[in-house]
């Protein structure tokens, strides 16, 4: 299923937050949403996953959800939401048991996500036994159990330090690699936007408007830190964030 957002604006009372914004998010892509704080990223993402409306324009869906699909689309957060008292399987399941899904099923879609994030070895830990890395890759594991056509992840490694980001972006690479999925990526790290995305969209500050939108074409398990490609996309983009981000950044301290 592939997402187009079509014209989309959107203000919350006097403050114009959003400005026009078309988008086509492919299936099988990572489509990165970069900006300065505050121009409309998390807000953009809520409208694609249909928890709220835009003001005009249109969130579409394009074509079927892939078979087996539970949830269409399935958002990550950068805090994990995971039930404290329930161990790694029981946070998984949890999704599949609000659709009904136990037995046999619900074991094997489980068995099948630990192992994609290599968790089978902590199903049975509870989520105060685990890193950090860890837990977000549990909430990673939950989130591809229902199958969904669009992963929504805002920030989802932004709570986690530097070494864990890196190993966390290894494993989306690797997760990504042996089977596509389709995701929306807000970051504000410029490094992991150039790892993961197929496609970055810059979006100016508020309101966010679609200033350039930067493909990297190196297949994303090819791409390491250093390479002189990547290198290159991650100092186009700075250049074309530096100035919104100085310009949202002052707007702040005028207030
Ligand atoms: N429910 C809401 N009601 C009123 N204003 C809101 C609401 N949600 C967001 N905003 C405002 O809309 C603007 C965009 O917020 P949003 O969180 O989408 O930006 P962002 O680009 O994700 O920011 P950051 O990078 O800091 O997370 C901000 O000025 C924010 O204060």
């Amino acid at each position: 299923m592939d997402i187009r957002l079509d014209s989309i604006s959107h203000s919350y009372g006097d403050t114009e937050v959003l400005s026009d914004i078309s988008l086509d998010i492919p299936a099988g892509r990572i489509v990165c949403l970069v900006g300065p704080s505050g121009c409309g990223k998390s807000t953009l993402l809520r409208f694609i996953g249909g928890l709220e409306r835009p003001d005009t324009g249109r969130v579409l869906q394009l074509g079927s959800a892939p078979e087996g699909c539970l949830n269409p689309l399935t958002f990550v957060f950068q805090d994990f939401a995971l039930l404290p008292w329930r161990s790694v399987r029981g946070n998984v399941s949890l999704v599949l048991e609000d659709h009904g899904m136990g037995g046999a099923k619900a074991r094997a879609i489980i068995d099948d996500v630990l192992a994609r994030t290599r968790l089978s070895d902590f199903a049975d830990a509870l989520p105060r036994q685990l890193s950090g890395g860890m837990k977000q890759r549990v909430a990673i594991a939950r989130a591809l159990a229902v199958n969904p056509a669009v992963m929504l992840m805002d920030e989802p490694l932004s709570a986690l330090d530097s070494q864990t980001r890196e190993l966390l972006m290894d494993d989306l690479v690797s997760l990504w690699t042996r089977q596509p999925f389709t995701a929306v990526y807000v970051t504000h790290n410029l490094a992991e936007a150039v790892r993961l995305g197929h496609k970055i969209v810059v979006l100016s500050r508020r309101p966010g408007k679609i200033r350039e939108i930067v493909t990297i074409d190196t297949p994303i398990q090819e791409r390491s830190v250093g390479d002189p490609v990547c290198q290159n996309k991650h100092d186009l983009l700075w250049g074309l964030l530096r100035e919104e981000a100085r310009a949202a950044d002052e707007e702040l301290i005028d207030g």
